[in-house]
């Protein structure tokens, strides 16, 4: 089912900031700010030879994120995504497995323009799992 991963994701208290350790410190490539309002998040991209590093800020009042970065000031891992063939057949075996699926559990477009969705991190070794149509 799980294909490439396409990104792991890290919730950050100050965007600029981590912006500049990765563009600066780090020398990575690093995209502006992308604000993703239907997700509750501002995102910057991370490009990778290999994958790629979301940077995660809360947006709005209702951020999914906000509790996660109550709980870890610093910031912190905030989830792993990988790509499957079918997003849709995926979710209904995974559903059939006794995976929760969270929100309502129907796909929705995310920061690379592609359905995600995603699973509850105590599903699955206490690490939240998006998966993004390949
Ligand atoms: C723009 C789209 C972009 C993309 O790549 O396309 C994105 O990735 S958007 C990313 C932001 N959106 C989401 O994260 C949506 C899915 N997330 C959620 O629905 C929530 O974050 C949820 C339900 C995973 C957690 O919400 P919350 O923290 O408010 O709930 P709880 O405090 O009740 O947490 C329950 C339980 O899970 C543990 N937890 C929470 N977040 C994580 C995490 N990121 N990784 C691992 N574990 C997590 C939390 O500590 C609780 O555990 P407990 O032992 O009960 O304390
Ligand atoms: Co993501």
């Amino acid at each position: 089912m799980i294909g490439k991963l396409n990104h792991v994701a890290i919730a950050v208290p100050d965007l600029e900031a981590a912006t500049k350790l990765y563009r600066e410190t780090l020398g990575a490539k690093v995209s502006d700010p992308v604000p993703q309002p239907a997700h509750g998040v501002t995102v910057v991209f991370v490009e990778l030879p290999n994958t790629k590093i979301e940077l995660l800020y809360p947006m709005g009042d209702k951020s999914p994120i906000a509790a996660f970065l109550e709980k870890n000031a610093a910031g912190g891992i905030h989830h792993i995504c990988y790509e499957v063939a079918d997003i849709l057949a995926a979710r209904d075996q995974l559903k059939a497995q006794g995976a929760r699926v969270l929100g309502d559990g129907e796909p929705r477009i995310g920061a690379h323009d592609k359905p995600v969705l995603f699973l509850h991190p105590k599903d699955f070794c206490g690490t939240l799992v998006e998966l993004e149509q390949a």
